[in-house]
């Protein structure tokens, strides 16, 4: 998908809302489990409740591999589901892969090409020939860890390599790699004080930021920092959105939620004068 295209459907739904397909076994509603894809079965009533509201879906990978093929094949209907139905939402594959080069091409062609999916999160660590083969990529979009949302951030992100830290390091370098207009930056809404310095290194690219909800950051602190003059942000809701409900209403129930998300979304962008 271009970029152009995520920008005028923010636009459309005063939505920059990514609901994060993390579908858990343990947590679905009961009478989903008779069913013969009960992940499936899950994804579909929740796509069918929350689409529009939202402008993005991010299955997390750990969630479908866990089961083997028969994961794997939950998340491959998941993505003909989102493809067929409603192509004009961006899809992230967060799999936080990254390897050196000819690995990396592999990864890269089993979730744009295979899966189809627009993007996929990529673990910066191992530098530029790991992050490079996943550019090449027309239209599609490459997600790197920059500042997580987890506590172990402060463990090396934060640390200072030379004059600053080393997630500054990773947004200032990528900036030179081959196609770098395909990347985005993940920045955890736990992180939302550093977003002014991470907006000055990076003005322009699209942030991926999870973290809101369940881990407890704030949609407001982000916008304040984060937003761009192309909105540039998109903001995950998993959990919260999920297992809102763990009856037989979980659909209606998340529905309220993605609802109420894009609301505040829909009075910051107007708050930020980035709609009429
Ligand atoms: O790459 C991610 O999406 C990610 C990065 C990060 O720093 N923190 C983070 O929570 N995530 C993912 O975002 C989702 C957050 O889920 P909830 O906390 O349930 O909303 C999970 O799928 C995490 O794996």
């Amino acid at each position: 998908m271009k970029i152009e295209h995520l920008i005028s459907q923010i636009r459309k739904k005063k939505s920059f809302l990514c609901v994060g397909l993390d579908t858990d076994l343990d947590k679905i509603p009961k009478h989903l489990l008779k069913e013969e894809d009960p992940i499936f079965a899950f994804n579909k009533e929740i796509i069918d409740a929350t689409h529009p509201y939202c402008v993005a879906y991010k299955p997390n990978i750990a969630f479908y591999e866990a089961y083997g093929l028969k994961g794997w094949r939950s998340l491959e209907r998941t993505m003909e589901y989102l493809n067929t139905n409603h192509p004009e939402l961006f899809t992230i594959a967060d799999a936080k892969r990254g390897d050196i080069g000819n690995t990396s091409t592999r990864y890269a062609k089993a979730f744009f090409e295979t899966l189809n999916f627009d993007s996929l999160t990529i673990a910066p660590y191992m530098g530029r020939d790991s992050v490079e083969p996943f550019l090449q990529f027309e239209d599609k979009h490459t997600i790197l860890l920059a500042l997580t949302s987890n506590k172990g951030a402060f463990d090396f992100q934060t640390k200072n390599v030379g004059a600053h830290e080393l997630y500054k390091e990773v947004l200032t370098v990528s900036k030179t790699y081959k196609n770098s207009n395909r990347l985005m930056y993940v920045v955890g809404a736990t992180k939302a004080d550093y977003l002014k310095d991470v907006r000055n290194i990076i003005p322009d690219s699209f942030l991926l930021v999870p973290g809101v909800g369940a881990q407890g950051g704030s949609l407001e602190q982000v916008c304040q920092h984060g937003l761009n003059k192309d909105i540039g942000l998109l903001i995950n809701s998993s959990r919260g959105i999920l297992y809102a409900s763990q009856g037989e209403d979980f659909a209606i129930m998340a529905q309220r939620q993605a609802k109420a998300l894009q609301q505040h979304m829909e009075v910051e962008l107007k708050r930020a004068s980035l709609i009429a």
